[in-house]
C-alpha cells in the first residue's frame, strides 16, 4: 500500500492506494501537513511508501520524520520516465508537469495525450504517440485571475468564484466573472481546438481543482478526472521499481 502526495502551488493532495485502486484522498493545507499525514497512516496501517511530488522548495525534513518503518520518496527528475524529454529546458520543468506526463504514457499507450491541470496555473502538457513529451503552456489559474485583477488594480474588488449568467457583464462583478471564467474557458477550449487540428487520435485529460467547474462549461468532451495527478504518481512510482 502507498500514499501519494502532490505538494502544489495552492494545497496539498493525497491519496491511499492498493496496487491501481485509489481507497481514499484527502485535500488539505500545508500547515496542516504533518498531523494529516499522520492520521493517514494510523488509519492505513499497511502502508510501505511514501511517494512525493512538490513543485517548490518542500521542506524535505516535515515528510522525512515519517520514515521510521515507511520508505520516502520525493520524484525528482533522476527516476526513470517512460517519455523522452523534448522540452527546451527539461532543468525547469515543474515535476507535477513531468508526473502528469508520466500517468498519460503509462496510462494511455499508442495516442497522443494532452493532460490539462487546472490548479494554482492552467498547465498543458502533450506527449505525442511516439512518447515524447515536447511541451505546452502554463497561463494563471481562475482564483489567481481574480486575485491578481483585484491587486494589481486600484477599484477592481476580490471575487470569489461564481458561474457568470452570460458572457455580456453587466456590472464591475458580472464583467469580471464573464472575463475570468468565461475568458479561461474560451482559453481551454480554444487550446484544445488546436491539438485536435494539429493532430488526430488525441485524448485530453483535464485535471486540477477546478477540474469539474471548469469540465461541464467546455464545448469539447474531456475526460475530467481531479485525481489524475495522484493517480499519476502511483504509475511514476511503480514504473520506477520496475525500470530501476
Ligand atoms: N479551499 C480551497 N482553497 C484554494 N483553492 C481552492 C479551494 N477549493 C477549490 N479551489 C480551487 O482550486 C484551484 C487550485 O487548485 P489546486 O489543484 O489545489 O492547485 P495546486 O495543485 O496548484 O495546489 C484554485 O484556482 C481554486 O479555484
Ligand atoms: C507551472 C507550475 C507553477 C504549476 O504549478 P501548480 O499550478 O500545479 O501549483 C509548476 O509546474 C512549475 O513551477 N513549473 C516550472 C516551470 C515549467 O514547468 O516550465
Ligand atoms: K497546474
Amino acid at each position: 500500500m502507498i500514499v501519494t502526495v502532490d505538494v502544489g502551488n495552492t494545497r496539498i493532495k493525497a491519496a491511499v492506494f492498493e496496487d491501481d485502486t485509489l481507497l481514499e484522498g484527502f485535500v488539505f493545507d500545508k500547515i496542516e501537513l504533518q498531523k494529516n499525514i499522520n492520521d493517514i497512516l494510523m488509519k492505513y496501517k499497511a502502508v510501505s511508501h511514501l511517494v512525493i511530488s512538490s513543485v517548490g522548495d518542500t521542506d524535505r525534513a516535515a515528510f522525512l520524520v515519517f520514515e521510521k518503518g515507511i520508505k520516502v520518496h520525493f520524484v525528482s527528475r533522476d527516476d526513470s520516465f517512460p517519455f523522452v524529454n523534448n522540452y527546451g529546458t527539461p532543468k525547469t520543468l515543474g515535476i507535477d508537469r513531468m508526473v502528469l506526463a508520466a500517468g498519460a504514457t503509462l496510462l494511455y499507450p499508442h495516442q497522443n495525450r494532452l493532460i490539462i491541470d487546472a490548479g494554482t496555473c492552467i498547465t498543458y502538457d502533450f506527449v505525442d504517440e511516439n512518447n515524447v513529451y515536447q511541451g505546452g503552456a502554463i497561463s494563471p489559474g481562475l482564483r489567481l485571475r481574480y486575485e491578481s485583477m483585484h491587486q494589481y488594480t486600484a477599484k477592481l474588488p476580490l471575487l470569489t468564484l461564481e458561474n457568470p449568467e452570460t458572457f455580456i457583464g453587466k456590472s464591475t462583478q458580472t464583467s469580471m466573472h464573464s472575463g475570468v471564467v468565461n475568458g479561461l474557458v474560451y482559453e481551454i477550449d480554444g487550446f484544445i481546438e488546436e491539438y485536435k487540428a494539429f493532430c488526430k487520435n488525441i485524448i485530453i485529460i483535464l485535471t486540477g481543482g477546478d477540474a469539474d467547474f471548469l469540465a461541464k462549461r467546455l464545448k469539447n468532451t474531456i475526460f475530467a478526472n481531479s485525481n489524475f495527478l495522484l493517480e499519476s504518481l502511483n504509475q511514476t512510482f511503480q514504473y520506477k521499481i520496475n525500470n530501476d
